[in-house]
C-alpha cells in the first residue's frame, strides 16, 4: 500500500511587473533592459522547481515598472490580497514586484492587510535574460517562505537574496547588486535550499493587530515628500500644499533637521491644516525623536521615528484616510 503524499500548499502568485519580469537585448545585459515585459505563466514556468514546494497558480494583476506604482495601484492590489487571503484554498500569497517602489507596497500590505496568512513580496535585480539573473532563486525563494507555515502572523514579509526581512524594515539600500536591501535593524531570517530559518520577529503592530484595514480605506490622499539638503528653501513645501498635499514628509538632512529658511514655511502649512512629517534622508537607519532638532510640540509637527521619508509617506496616507490628527498620526509612528 502506498501512502497518499501529504497536499502541497496552496500558493497564488500575484505579478505586478519590475525587473524580475524584465528582458534584456542579450545576456550580457544585467542592468539596461525593459521592466515588465515576463507575463506571469511565463514566470511560473521558468521555474519548475516551484512544483516541488507549492500549487503555484497566478495572476497578472498589472505589467509595470515599480516606480510608476500608484495610489490607485497600491488599492487595487491590496484589495486583491485581502480577498484571496479570506479563500479556503489559498495558504500563501507571493507577489513580483519591481525592486524601486518594493518597500512601500511591502510596508503597505503589512499595515492594511487583516491576514495571518504569509504575504510575501519579491523582485529582482537582474531581468530574466540576464547571466546569473537573480529573479528564479528569489521567486523559489519567496514560494517557499510563502508555504512554510512558520511564516504565518509575521506580517508581509520580503524575500530577496536569500534572506527574509520584514515589510516594515527593508528598504533598497544598494541600486547595482542582488544584495540590493537591508533593513536598519536586520532580517528576521534566512530561506535556504527549501526552508525558513528565523532569528527574530516583529514587535511593531501589523496585519491582523493593525487599526488600518484595506477593505475600509476608499481613496488615500496626497502626502508629498519633499528633500532636505543645503542651500534649502521653501519652494518645494509651499508647491506641494499649494497643489493639495494633505501631508508633507520632510525628508530632512542628519535626525530630521530643518534649515531655518524652511521653517517658517512648515509653520505657516501646518497653521492651514497641513500636516508635517520630519524624517532623515540617511539612509542605514535614521532615528528622529521629538524635540530633538526642532520643538515639534510647540508647532504640532509629528516625528517619522525611524521610518524613512517613503515608508512615513504610505504611514500618513492611511493614517490620514482613517481621520488621524496630529496627536493620533504621532501615535501611530511609534507603534507601526
Ligand atoms: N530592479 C527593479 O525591479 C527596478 C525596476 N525599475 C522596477 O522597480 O520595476
Amino acid at each position: 500500500q502506498t501512502a497518499t503524499p501529504p497536499a502541497r500548499p496552496q500558493v497564488v502568485l500575484l505579478a505586478t511587473g519590475g525587473t524580475i519580469a524584465g528582458a534584456g537585448a542579450t545576456a550580457a545585459n544585467s542592468a539596461s533592459y525593459q521592466a515588465a515585459k515576463v507575463p506571469v505563466d511565463k514566470l511560473i514556468a521558468g521555474v519548475p522547481e516551484l512544483a516541488q514546494v507549492a500549487q503555484v497558480r497566478g495572476e497578472q494583476v498589472f505589467q509595470i515598472a515599480s516606480e510608476s506604482f500608484t495610489n490607485e495601484h497600491l488599492l487595487t492590489l491590496g484589495k486583491r490580497v485581502a480577498a484571496l487571503a479570506k479563500q479556503p484554498d489559498v495558504d500563501g500569497i507571493v507577489i513580483t514586484h519591481g525592486t524601486d517602489t518594493l518597500e512601500e507596497t511591502a510596508y503597505f500590505l503589512n499595515l492594511t492587510v487583516h491576514t495571518d496568512k504569509p504575504v510575501v513580496v519579491v523582485g529582482s535585480m537582474r531581468p530574466s535574460t540576464a547571466i546569473s539573473a537573480d529573479g528564479a532563486l528569489n521567486l523559489l525563494n519567496a514560494v517557499t517562505t510563502a508555504a512554510a507555515k512558520d511564516s504565518r502572523g509575521k506580517g508581509v514579509l520580503v524575500v530577496m537574496n536569500d534572506e527574509i526581512h520584514t515589510g516594515r524594515d527593508v528598504s533598497k539600500s544598494v541600486n547595482i547588486k542582488t544584495e540590493a536591501f537591508r533593513s536598519p535593524w536586520g532580517p528576521l531570517g534566512m530561506v535556504v535550499e527549501g526552508k525558513t530559518y528565523w532569528f527574530r520577529a516583529p514587535v511593531k503592530r501589523h496585519t491582523t493587530g493593525s487599526e488600518f484595514d484595506i477593505e475600509q480605506i476608499g481613496a488615500l490622499p496626497a502626502v508629498s515628500i519633499a528633500y532636505g539638503s543645503g542651500n534649502a528653501d521653501d519652494t518645494a513645501y509651499r508647491a506641494f500644499a499649494a497643489k493639495g498635499a494633505k501631508a508633507i514628509i520632510h525628508a530632512g538632512t542628519g535626525n530630521g533637521s530643518v534649515a531655518a529658511p524652511v521653517v517658517p514655511a512648515l509653520r505657516e502649512l501646518r497653521a492651514q491644516g497641513v500636516q508635517i512629517v520630519r524624517s532623515a534622508r540617511v539612509t542605514a537607519g535614521g532615528f528622529v525623536l521629538r524635540n530633538a532638532e526642532q520643538p515639534d510640540d510647540q508647532y504640532d509637527w509629528v516625528v517619522s521615528h525611524d521610518l524613512n521619508p517613503q515608508k512615513a509617506r504610505i504611514l500618513t496616507m492611511v493614517a490620514l484616510a482613517r481621520g488621524a490628527d496630529s496627536k493620533a498620526l504621532q501615535r501611530m509612528f511609534m507603534e507601526y
